[in-house]
């Protein structure tokens, strides 16, 4: 479960409060995964992050009972000067697994070949990117946190294997999408909200959350 309680976050602009959240109460229980409508620039990488616990609340609480992954395609928990073994190993010793696992599953799943051993800031931004969803695949979560949607690499071979790894994980947990997409949104969930002024509006399905946002959109 993820609880926001009374959670505020702003940022100021130099001219102005950029509000994101305003005193917003809402709750995720495990096994209802829920899409978020957002326009672009309202708030979906703050509140994701916030989720994460990357990001703090200026005021309220958040509640984590449950184990949250990081943001899908984040890259912030690696070292450049690391190859991907240390970094493998490492993320895997953090998280209480086996290093031997984690490093060679990382390695079967990537396809960096003699990269692997090299360190990440030698490789292109595909390489780091496909080396930092192996990593959060590799990793069991409850609750899976996705902004816009699955990251595309235009590795085909990485694609199918991590993709189907990903929609066998989804099976059993629960997870979190933010887009400004509906049609994104209609892969994943079953229960939709939509950011708007700085509250998260609830619905059970995602056709009463688009109505919504399509009036929005239109008024
Ligand atoms: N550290 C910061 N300082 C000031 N403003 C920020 C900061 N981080 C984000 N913002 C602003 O807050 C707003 C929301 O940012 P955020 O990245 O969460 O939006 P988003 O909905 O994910 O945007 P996009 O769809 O463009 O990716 C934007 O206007 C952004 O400029």
């Amino acid at each position: 479960m993820i609880e926001f309680d009374t959670v505020s976050k702003s940022f100021w602009t130099g001219k102005k409060r950029k509000v994101i959240l305003d005193r917003a109460s809402f709750r995720v229980e495990i096994g209802n995964s829920l899409g978020i409508l957002a326009r672009n620039g309202t708030g979906k990488t703050t509140i994701i992050n916030m989720m994460a616990g990357l990001e703090k609340p200026d005021e309220g609480r958040i509640t984590r009972t449950s184990r949250i992954s990081f943001p899908l395609g984040f890259m912030g928990g690696v070292i450049n000067k690391h190859t991907a073994t240390e970094n493998s190993r490492y993320i895997a010793r953090l998280y209480g697994l086996d290093p031997d696992y984690v490093e060679s599953f990382c390695r079967w799943l990537c396809g960096l070949d003699e990269y692997f051993d090299m360190p990440l800031g030698t490789y292109s931004a595909g390489m780091r990117a496909r080396f930092c969803f192996a990593l959060m695949l590799a990793l069991e979560f409850d609750i899976y946190l996705i902004d816009e949607g699955m990251p595309a690499t235009t590795d085909v071979e990485f694609n199918r294997k991590a993709g189907s790894i990903l929609r066998d994980r989804l099976k059993n947990a629960t997870i979190i999408v933010v887009s400004h997409s509906a049609q994104t949104l209609e892969k994943f969930c079953r229960s939709a909200a939509v950011l708007k002024d700085g509250q998260l509006y609830m619905f059970e399905t995602l056709e009463e959350a688009k109505r919504l946002y399509d009036y929005e959109a239109h008024s």
